[in-house]
Protein backbone atom coordinates (compact mmCIF):
# COMPACT_ATOMS: atom_id res chain seq x y z
CA UNK A 1 0.00 0.00 0.00
CA UNK A 2 1.56 3.07 -0.61
CA UNK A 3 1.28 6.71 0.85
CA UNK A 4 -1.65 8.06 -1.00
CA UNK A 5 -3.66 4.74 -0.44
CA UNK A 6 -3.45 4.77 3.23
CA UNK A 7 -6.64 5.95 4.58
CA UNK A 8 -6.73 7.95 7.44
CA UNK A 9 -9.16 6.06 9.73
CA UNK A 10 -8.99 2.09 8.73
CA UNK A 11 -11.78 -0.02 10.53
CA UNK A 12 -11.44 -3.60 10.26
CA UNK A 13 -13.86 -6.52 11.28
CA UNK A 14 -14.79 -4.43 14.50
CA UNK A 15 -16.85 -5.84 17.29
CA UNK A 16 -17.80 -4.63 20.59
CA UNK A 17 -20.54 -4.63 23.21
CA UNK A 18 -21.02 -4.15 26.82
CA UNK A 19 -22.09 -6.88 29.60
CA UNK A 20 -22.09 -9.64 26.68
CA UNK A 21 -24.76 -7.81 24.66
CA UNK A 22 -23.00 -6.71 21.00
CA UNK A 23 -23.66 -3.51 20.18
CA UNK A 24 -21.31 -2.78 17.24
CA UNK A 25 -21.03 -5.91 14.81
CA UNK A 26 -18.43 -6.34 12.46
CA UNK A 27 -17.51 -3.25 10.95
CA UNK A 28 -15.02 -2.24 8.25
CA UNK A 29 -15.35 1.43 7.01
CA UNK A 30 -12.14 3.86 5.51
CA UNK A 31 -11.87 6.96 5.75
CA UNK A 32 -9.16 8.58 3.11
CA UNK A 33 -7.28 11.78 3.97
CA UNK A 34 -8.42 15.40 3.97
CA UNK A 35 -12.53 13.88 4.24
CA UNK A 36 -14.89 15.46 6.01
CA UNK A 37 -16.75 12.47 6.89
CA UNK A 38 -20.28 12.40 8.35
CA UNK A 39 -20.97 9.19 10.53
CA UNK A 40 -25.15 9.12 11.01
CA UNK A 41 -27.35 7.09 13.24
CA UNK A 42 -30.48 7.13 15.11
CA UNK A 43 -30.17 7.07 19.24
CA UNK A 44 -28.28 3.81 20.01
CA UNK A 45 -26.75 2.92 16.73
CA UNK A 46 -23.49 2.93 18.38
CA UNK A 47 -21.52 6.36 16.74
CA UNK A 48 -20.55 7.18 19.85
CA UNK A 49 -18.95 3.81 21.13
CA UNK A 50 -17.31 3.84 17.70
CA UNK A 51 -15.54 7.03 18.62
CA UNK A 52 -14.78 6.13 21.91
CA UNK A 53 -12.39 3.60 20.27
CA UNK A 54 -11.22 5.46 17.09
CA UNK A 55 -10.26 7.82 19.93
CA UNK A 56 -8.46 4.84 21.92
CA UNK A 57 -10.75 5.63 25.14
CA UNK A 58 -12.15 2.59 24.73
CA UNK A 59 -10.88 -1.22 23.70
CA UNK A 60 -12.46 -3.11 21.55
CA UNK A 61 -13.64 -6.73 21.95
CA UNK A 62 -12.42 -7.67 18.52
CA UNK A 63 -11.43 -5.98 15.20
CA UNK A 64 -8.45 -3.22 14.37
CA UNK A 65 -8.53 0.21 14.12
CA UNK A 66 -5.47 1.78 12.12
CA UNK A 67 -4.75 5.62 11.62
CA UNK A 68 -2.89 6.68 8.85
CA UNK A 69 -1.35 2.77 8.24
CA UNK A 70 -0.54 2.26 12.16
CA UNK A 71 -2.28 0.33 14.33
CA UNK A 72 -4.05 2.90 17.21
CA UNK A 73 -3.86 0.37 19.69
CA UNK A 74 -0.13 -1.12 19.25
CA UNK A 75 1.00 2.26 20.76
CA UNK A 76 -2.21 4.85 22.06
CA UNK A 77 0.34 7.66 22.84
CA UNK A 78 1.17 7.72 19.26
CA UNK A 79 -2.25 7.51 17.85
CA UNK A 80 -3.34 10.51 20.45
CA UNK A 81 -0.80 12.76 18.90
CA UNK A 82 -2.20 12.26 15.71
CA UNK A 83 -5.87 13.02 16.94
CA UNK A 84 -8.33 15.43 18.32
CA UNK A 85 -11.31 14.48 20.40
CA UNK A 86 -14.45 17.33 21.10
CA UNK A 87 -16.55 14.98 22.54
CA UNK A 88 -20.16 15.33 22.94
CA UNK A 89 -20.16 17.66 26.23
CA UNK A 90 -16.78 18.86 27.19
CA UNK A 91 -16.05 19.47 30.89
CA UNK A 92 -14.75 22.67 32.03
CA UNK A 93 -13.58 24.10 35.52
CA UNK A 94 -16.22 26.90 35.34
CA UNK A 95 -14.76 29.14 37.52
CA UNK A 96 -11.06 29.10 35.68
CA UNK A 97 -10.91 31.14 32.66
CA UNK A 98 -10.28 29.81 28.91
CA UNK A 99 -6.44 30.57 29.10
CA UNK A 100 -6.13 28.63 32.85
CA UNK A 101 -8.29 25.87 31.37
CA UNK A 102 -6.90 25.13 28.37
CA UNK A 103 -3.29 25.41 30.05
CA UNK A 104 -4.69 22.69 32.55
CA UNK A 105 -5.59 20.49 29.73
CA UNK A 106 -2.76 21.02 27.62
CA UNK A 107 -0.18 20.27 30.67
CA UNK A 108 -2.62 17.44 31.37
CA UNK A 109 -2.16 15.80 27.90
CA UNK A 110 2.01 16.21 27.97
CA UNK A 111 2.61 19.44 26.50
CA UNK A 112 5.58 21.34 27.65
CA UNK A 113 4.52 25.06 27.71
CA UNK A 114 1.81 25.84 25.90
CA UNK A 115 0.78 28.65 26.30
CA UNK A 116 2.00 30.27 22.50
CA UNK A 117 0.30 27.68 20.84
CA UNK A 118 -2.93 28.39 23.26
CA UNK A 119 -2.78 31.84 21.92
CA UNK A 120 -2.46 31.08 18.74
CA UNK A 121 -5.29 28.63 18.01
CA UNK A 122 -7.49 31.13 19.98
CA UNK A 123 -6.32 34.15 17.05
CA UNK A 124 -7.50 30.90 14.41
CA UNK A 125 -10.49 30.60 16.06
CA UNK A 126 -11.31 34.43 16.79
CA UNK A 127 -12.01 33.67 20.43
CA UNK A 128 -8.77 35.87 21.80
CA UNK A 129 -11.19 38.54 23.56
CA UNK A 130 -12.13 35.66 25.73
CA UNK A 131 -8.97 34.71 27.20
CA UNK A 132 -9.17 35.92 30.52
CA UNK A 133 -12.96 35.43 31.03
CA UNK A 134 -14.57 32.26 32.94
CA UNK A 135 -15.65 29.76 31.28
CA UNK A 136 -18.55 29.41 33.96
CA UNK A 137 -20.03 32.49 32.02
CA UNK A 138 -19.84 31.22 28.49
CA UNK A 139 -23.19 30.21 25.77
CA UNK A 140 -22.86 26.39 24.96
CA UNK A 141 -21.54 27.91 21.52
CA UNK A 142 -18.57 29.65 22.81
CA UNK A 143 -17.35 26.50 25.24
CA UNK A 144 -17.73 24.51 22.02
CA UNK A 145 -15.33 26.60 20.79
CA UNK A 146 -13.17 26.34 24.13
CA UNK A 147 -14.12 22.61 23.27
CA UNK A 148 -12.08 23.35 19.69
CA UNK A 149 -9.47 24.53 20.98
CA UNK A 150 -8.65 21.92 23.40
CA UNK A 151 -8.93 19.39 20.74
CA UNK A 152 -6.78 20.79 17.95
CA UNK A 153 -3.87 21.98 20.39
CA UNK A 154 -1.70 19.82 19.34
CA UNK A 155 -2.39 20.06 15.67
CA UNK A 156 -3.62 16.78 15.00
CA UNK A 157 -4.32 15.21 11.69
CA UNK A 158 -7.58 13.78 12.50
CA UNK A 159 -10.45 15.42 14.46
CA UNK A 160 -13.31 13.86 16.06
CA UNK A 161 -16.56 15.75 16.74
CA UNK A 162 -19.62 14.06 18.41
CA UNK A 163 -22.40 15.65 17.74
CA UNK A 164 -20.68 19.20 17.26
CA UNK A 165 -23.67 21.31 16.71
CA UNK A 166 -26.51 19.41 19.42
CA UNK A 167 -27.69 21.98 21.14
CA UNK A 168 -26.69 25.05 19.48
CA UNK A 169 -28.46 27.92 17.84
CA UNK A 170 -28.52 29.29 14.35
CA UNK A 171 -25.55 31.16 14.81
CA UNK A 172 -23.59 28.71 16.98
CA UNK A 173 -24.29 25.84 14.34
CA UNK A 174 -23.11 28.15 11.09
CA UNK A 175 -19.84 29.16 13.15
CA UNK A 176 -18.85 25.39 14.15
CA UNK A 177 -19.76 24.61 10.35
CA UNK A 178 -17.42 27.20 9.56
CA UNK A 179 -14.29 26.15 11.55
CA UNK A 180 -14.80 22.54 10.69
CA UNK A 181 -14.51 23.82 7.13
CA UNK A 182 -11.81 25.98 7.39
CA UNK A 183 -9.65 23.46 9.01
CA UNK A 184 -10.31 20.99 6.78
CA UNK A 185 -9.08 23.42 3.62
CA UNK A 186 -6.37 24.79 5.62
CA UNK A 187 -5.06 22.60 7.48
CA UNK A 188 -5.67 19.71 5.35
CA UNK A 189 -7.62 17.88 8.70
CA UNK A 190 -9.24 14.51 8.23
CA UNK A 191 -12.61 15.06 10.31
CA UNK A 192 -14.64 12.54 11.77
CA UNK A 193 -18.03 14.09 12.90
CA UNK A 194 -21.29 12.07 14.58
CA UNK A 195 -24.55 13.85 13.82
CA UNK A 196 -28.14 13.47 13.69
CA UNK A 197 -28.57 17.09 11.66
CA UNK A 198 -28.56 15.77 7.81
CA UNK A 199 -28.80 19.13 6.98
CA UNK A 200 -25.33 19.87 8.29
CA UNK A 201 -23.82 16.84 6.48
CA UNK A 202 -24.93 18.38 3.25
CA UNK A 203 -22.92 21.50 4.05
CA UNK A 204 -20.52 20.25 5.78
CA UNK A 205 -19.45 16.39 4.75
CA UNK A 206 -18.02 15.23 1.44
CA UNK A 207 -18.51 11.41 2.50
CA UNK A 208 -21.35 9.66 4.71
CA UNK A 209 -21.93 6.67 6.54
CA UNK A 210 -24.85 5.51 7.75
CA UNK A 211 -25.50 2.93 11.49
CA UNK A 212 -28.08 1.28 12.14
CA UNK A 213 -28.33 -0.59 14.85
CA UNK A 214 -24.44 -1.06 15.32
CA UNK A 215 -24.06 -2.01 11.16
CA UNK A 216 -22.84 -0.17 8.54
CA UNK A 217 -25.36 -0.61 6.32
CA UNK A 218 -24.23 2.44 3.84
CA UNK A 219 -21.03 4.92 3.02
CA UNK A 220 -20.53 6.89 -0.41
CA UNK A 221 -19.24 10.05 -1.03
CA UNK A 222 -22.10 12.94 -0.88
CA UNK A 223 -22.00 13.67 -4.26
CA UNK A 224 -22.82 10.28 -5.43
CA UNK A 225 -25.39 9.81 -2.79
CA UNK A 226 -27.11 12.81 -3.83
CA UNK A 227 -26.88 11.18 -7.75
CA UNK A 228 -27.88 7.71 -6.53
CA UNK A 229 -31.11 9.29 -5.16
CA UNK A 230 -32.40 12.16 -7.39
CA UNK A 231 -35.91 11.85 -6.18
CA UNK A 232 -35.67 11.90 -2.37
CA UNK A 233 -35.84 15.69 -1.26
CA UNK A 234 -33.74 15.56 1.95
CA UNK A 235 -31.38 13.64 2.88
CA UNK A 236 -33.17 12.44 5.85
CA UNK A 237 -35.28 10.09 3.36
CA UNK A 238 -31.82 9.17 1.88
CA UNK A 239 -31.01 8.06 5.54
CA UNK A 240 -34.32 5.96 5.66
CA UNK A 241 -33.91 4.53 1.82
CA UNK A 242 -30.46 3.18 2.75
CA UNK A 243 -31.95 1.43 6.09
CA UNK A 244 -31.61 3.69 9.16
CA UNK A 245 -35.40 3.22 9.70
CA UNK A 246 -35.18 1.32 13.11
CA UNK A 247 -36.19 4.86 14.85
CA UNK A 248 -36.33 8.21 15.26
CA UNK A 249 -33.18 10.86 14.68
CA UNK A 250 -33.49 12.65 17.90
N1 LIG B 1 -21.04 2.27 28.96
C1 LIG B 1 -22.06 1.57 28.48
N2 LIG B 1 -22.55 0.52 29.18
C2 LIG B 1 -23.60 -0.22 28.70
N3 LIG B 1 -24.22 0.02 27.52
C3 LIG B 1 -23.78 1.06 26.81
C4 LIG B 1 -22.69 1.89 27.23
N4 LIG B 1 -22.48 2.85 26.29
C5 LIG B 1 -23.39 2.63 25.33
N5 LIG B 1 -24.17 1.57 25.63
C6 LIG B 1 -25.25 1.01 24.78
O1 LIG B 1 -24.67 0.74 23.51
C7 LIG B 1 -25.57 1.09 22.46
C8 LIG B 1 -24.91 2.11 21.53
O2 LIG B 1 -24.75 3.35 22.24
P1 LIG B 1 -23.98 4.60 21.64
O3 LIG B 1 -23.96 5.66 22.70
O4 LIG B 1 -22.69 4.17 21.09
O5 LIG B 1 -24.94 5.02 20.44
P2 LIG B 1 -25.07 6.41 19.67
O6 LIG B 1 -25.34 6.05 18.25
O7 LIG B 1 -23.91 7.28 19.96
O8 LIG B 1 -26.37 7.02 20.32
P3 LIG B 1 -26.72 8.57 20.69
O9 LIG B 1 -26.99 9.22 19.39
O10 LIG B 1 -27.92 8.41 21.54
O11 LIG B 1 -25.54 9.11 21.43
C9 LIG B 1 -26.84 1.60 23.13
O12 LIG B 1 -27.76 0.53 23.22
C10 LIG B 1 -26.37 2.01 24.51
O13 LIG B 1 -27.40 1.90 25.46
Amino acid sequence: MNETTIPAIGIERLSHGYNGKEVLHDLDLSVAAGEIFGFLGHNGAGKTTTMNILTTLVKPVSGTVSLFGEDAFADSGRARSMLGYLPENVNFYDNLTTLENLHYLARLSGLRDPKPRILQTLDYLDFTAHLDERVGSFSKGMRQRVGLAQAILHEPKILFLDEPTSGLDPSGVKQVRELVLKLNRERGMTIFMNTHLLSEVSLTCTSIGVLSAGRLVYHDSLQETLQRFPTENSLEEIYYAVGGSNGGMG
